[in-house]
């Protein structure tokens, strides 16, 4: 790992969750996870189809209420909060389906996310050009996101998030329909946001590259957190491995 992508040494907590809980009616989708996401790290989520992962974001960034549980940005409570006043907070997000204005160019769409920046204290500053700039999409800025591959939008919405200025970052399945190169260009600029002090929420399917990315690791099956730690401490976990991983990942997980 270069020096440019190293994690801060901070400890203040950016995210907490509090028993967090989501059912919908008998399926507990998310039941009674705490967790705290320290400033400038990378937290990732793993877990099989269905455990859970898509619903605590969508709880994070307020578009499920919670069935129970408490969930503080900067120790404010998020549900005495509109969802339209996350922008504000510094919460960005991109989602597991390419959700970009299709009648816009690239441009246009990053732009929206310049146009909701926040302006909070500890947010990371990107200017619409410089989000363009990391995420390699130079030359495309006037195309329409139908002209352009799965992956290339996928960047899009990434640098749609960044022009919005957050102080917190949740990805879900940022590199799916990305090839090998593309996905390790991707955990470059996540390592280089965070020695930059981004705090950032991965979900990935993508094992090797949370792995490589991620300091911390949340697993999660049927709603429950199984295993946290180190992404080592977590690919060997047996549980997770019983539950996700298989067996592969008991000797082969590296030092991390
Ligand atoms: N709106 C909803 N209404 C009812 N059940 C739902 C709803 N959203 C999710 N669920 C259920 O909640 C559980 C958790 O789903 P969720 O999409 O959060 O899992 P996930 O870990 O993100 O899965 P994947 O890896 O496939 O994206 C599943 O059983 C799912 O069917």
């Amino acid at each position: 790992m270069s020096a440019t992508t190293e994690a801060p040494q901070r400890t203040d907590v950016v995210l907490r969750g509090t028993d967090v809980a989501v059912h919908f009616g008998g399926v507990k989708a998310v039941d009674g996870l705490s967790f705290a996401l320290e400033t400038g790290r990378i937290f990732g989520i793993l877990g099989p189809n269905g455990s859970g992962k898509s619903t605590l974001l969508a709880a994070i960034t307020r578009l499920i209420p919670l069935t129970r549980g408490r969930l503080e940005i900067d120790g404010q409570d998020l549900g005495a909060l509109k969802p339209a006043k996350l922008a504000g907070l510094g919460v960005a997000r991109t989602f597991q389906t390419v959700r970009l204005q299709q009648e816009l160019t690239v441009r246009e769409n990053i732009q929206l996310g310049a146009d909701s920046r926040s302006t909070r204290a500890g947010s990371v500053r990107t200017g619409v050009d410089e989000a363009i700039a990391r995420t390699g999409l130079q030359g495309l800025e006037e195309h329409l996101p139908g002209e352009l591959s799965y992956g290339t939008q996928r960047r899009v919405e990434i640098a749609r998030a960044l022009a919005m200025s957050p102080r917190l970052l949740l990805l879900d399945e940022p590199t799916a329909g990305m090839n090998k190169t593309e996905r390790a260009e991707i955990s470059t600029l996540l390592r280089e946001l965070r020695a930059e002090g981004l705090t950032q929420l991965l979900v990935e399917h993508d094992v090797q590259m949370m792995v490589e990315t991620c300091d911390h690791i949340l697993a999660m099956n049927f709603g429950k957190l199984i295993a946290e730690g180190t992404p080592g401490q977590v690919v060997r976990n047996e549980a997770v491995q019983d539950a996700y991983l298989g067996r592969k990942w008991r000797d082969n997980a590296g030092d991390r």
